[in-house]
């Protein structure tokens, strides 16, 4: 059973070390903090939080970063950093799982947002999802019925799966994922304004899927994990299809107007839908394992 605290007689400075490494890393990228969050979202919703996200392509496995919609994903590198830091203090006795949900629960705090008590003891899975990664991870335009049945196949309610998108306060899109709102026509759904903006970060119809072209998804404050992401949608500003039909789709927009209007609130109910999250179908006790390097599994 995940605990709080679960390292504090095997590694009573592990939370205190990743902490650190999360702060280091943001002082120094800013953005790192950024891929937690998302890194947790990848991780949990594929079968369970058991680092299978950060497992790389070798012998068998084909690595869930390889999958269309790991598209833009960020900073893997510097997991190795944190796995390094907890490794010099307590050998093969933190998790990956637990280093992804801490370090993502610590993103958070850096960008702004709630602290969330997250519990720990999640073990390391052996095993990437890539081949049923796409029925678990919507893709940018589906609909809001899949969507939410995706979020509440893993145990998230309306209003937490509402919430969760809050994550896109933050952090960028790249171009091609939203030239298809732009051309050859602007979907009339989009702001036109903010459709010319668009037009003007994303210049090209067919963007190079490896140019790095993008906008950011909240210009207000778009390193601050805040409840601008609501206030953007209702205005018809946000990126994604997914976004825009958040703020429209009656299941999805009371909550998308009560969330707007408190930021109180959206910390909150966004600190509920990261623990339903980052508590989806856990490895515990003897199964699975700890992994030395979060890139590979340990027999290999
Ligand atoms: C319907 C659900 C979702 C869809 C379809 C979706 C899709 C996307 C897409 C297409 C991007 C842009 C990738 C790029 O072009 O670089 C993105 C970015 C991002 N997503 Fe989501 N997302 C969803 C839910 C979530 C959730 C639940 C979280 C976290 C709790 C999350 C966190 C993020 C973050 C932080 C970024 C910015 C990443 C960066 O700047 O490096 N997303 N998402
Ligand atoms: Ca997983
Ligand atoms: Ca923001």
């Amino acid at each position: 059973q995940l605990q709080l605290n679960y390292y504090s007689s095997s590694c009573p400075k592990a939370e205190e070390i990743v902490s650190e490494q999360v702060k280091q890393l943001y002082n120094k990228h800013g953005n790192t903090a950024i891929s937690w969050v998302r890194n947790l979202f990848h991780d949990c919703i594929v079968k369970s939080c058991d680092a299978s996200l950060l497992l790389d392509t070798h012998g068998d496995i084909i690595s869930e970063k390889t999958s269309g919609r790991s598209f833009g994903m960020r900073n893997f590198k510097y997991v190795n950093t944190i796995k390094a830091a907890v490794e010099q203090e307590c050998p093969l006795t933190v998790s990956c799982a637990d280093i992804v949900a801490l370090s993502a629960r610590d993103g958070i705090v850096m960008l702004g947002g709630p602290s969330i008590e997250m519990k720990t003891g999640r073990r390391d899975g052996r095993e990437s999802y890539v081949a049923v990664l796409e029925e678990n991870i919507p893709n940018h335009n589906d609909s809001m019925d899949l969507v939410l049945s995706r979020f509440e196949s893993i145990g998230l309610d309306v209003e937490a799966t509402v919430a969760l998108l809050g994550a896109h306060s933050v952090g960028r899109v790249h171009c091609m994922n939203i030239v298809q709102r732009l051309y050859p026509s602007v979907d009339p759904t989009l702001d036109p304004k903010h459709a010319e903006y668009l037009k003007k970060r994303c210049p090209d119809p067919n963007p190079d899927p490896k140019a790095v072209q993008y906008s950011r998804n909240d210009l207000g404050t778009p390193m601050i994990i805040d409840n601008n992401y609501y206030k953007n949608i209702l205005q018809h500003k946000g990126l994604l299809m997914v976004d825009e039909e958040l703020a429209t789709d009656p299941r999805t927009k009371p909550y998308v107007e009560n969330l707007a209007a408190d930021n109180d609130y959206f910390h909150q109910q966004f600190s509920r839908a990261i623990l339903l999250l980052s508590e989806n179908n856990p490895l515990t006790s003897d199964q699975g394992e700890i992994r030395k390097d979060c890139r590979f599994v340990n027999s290999i």
